[in-house]
């Protein structure tokens, strides 16, 4: 099996992927979801953990082993990013999604050094605006981003048109219609709930979905 549809059973099996159509999810950027994919949960199950810390560490070398530093985003990509980094043997640090109000008013934590080639992890992607702040504020310290890697994509063209603008490459090891396929097959999802899927991706911004 692919490490796309192993990462989605995995996220089905632990009960990450939750649906609520009638009591939709907020997300980060505002927008209203029936469903909500909580990553962390996979940090609680060691062998679901570790296939996905394995999955980046492969991505990585394969197509950033120049990295000089790992960067996660906070706080979902903390654990995944020091995890990684760890395995690699590379520096870890993180950014914040704001600047600390108190101590050293710092908003990437651990050492960026201007020149330095950064690959960010992340948890999710939905619209992709947080990792666009994690990446301008690792521009602003001079760091040069190679790469973006996180588990879960949505596969919105938000995303796609964010990661285009910010000209970074990214991956994910899986997405929402490798999660929505694997769901289906092995009855995790009804086909009843797939009209309400489809109305909202195709417009999620739409909120006419909740109506269908
Ligand atoms: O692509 P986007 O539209 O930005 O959405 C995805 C982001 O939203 C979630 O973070 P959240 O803000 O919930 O914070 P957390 O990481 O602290 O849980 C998730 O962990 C991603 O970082
Ligand atoms: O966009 C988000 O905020 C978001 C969506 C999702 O499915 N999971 C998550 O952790 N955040």
């Amino acid at each position: 099996m692919s490490v796309e549809k192993i990462v989605a059973e995995n996220l089905l099996s632990i009960k990450a992927v939750s649906l609520q159509p009638t009591s939709p999810f907020t997300w980060a950027s505002g927008i209203k979801s029936p469903i909500y994919c909580d990553n962390r949960l996979v940090l609680s199950f060691p062998e679901k953990r570790s296939v996905v810390v394995e999955g980046f560490v492969e991505e990585i070398k394969a197509n950033y082993n120049d990295a000089d530093v790992i960067i996660g985003t906070s706080t979902a990509g903390i654990p995944w990013g020091a995890m990684v980094a760890d395995k690699l043997n590379k520096p870890f640090g993180y950014v914040r999604s704001s600047n600390k109000t108190h101590g050293k008013g710092n908003k990437i934590e651990g050492k960026v050094e201007p020149g330095q080639k950064v690959v960010v992890v992340e948890d999710l992607i939905s619209t992709g605006g947080s990792v666009k702040d994690v990446v301008d504020s690792l521009r602003e310290a001079g760091a040069i981003v190679i790469g973006v890697v996180a588990i879960f994509t949505y596969l919105l063209p938000a995303a796609d048109e964010c990661f285009k603008a910010l000209d970074v490459p990214y991956s994910t090891l899986s997405n929402y219609d490798v999660l929505i396929g694997v769901a289906l097959e092995n009855n995790y999802i009804e086909e009843s709930d797939l009209e309400k899927l489809k109305a909202w991706k195709k417009d999620p911004k739409d909120e006419s979905w909740m109506n269908k």
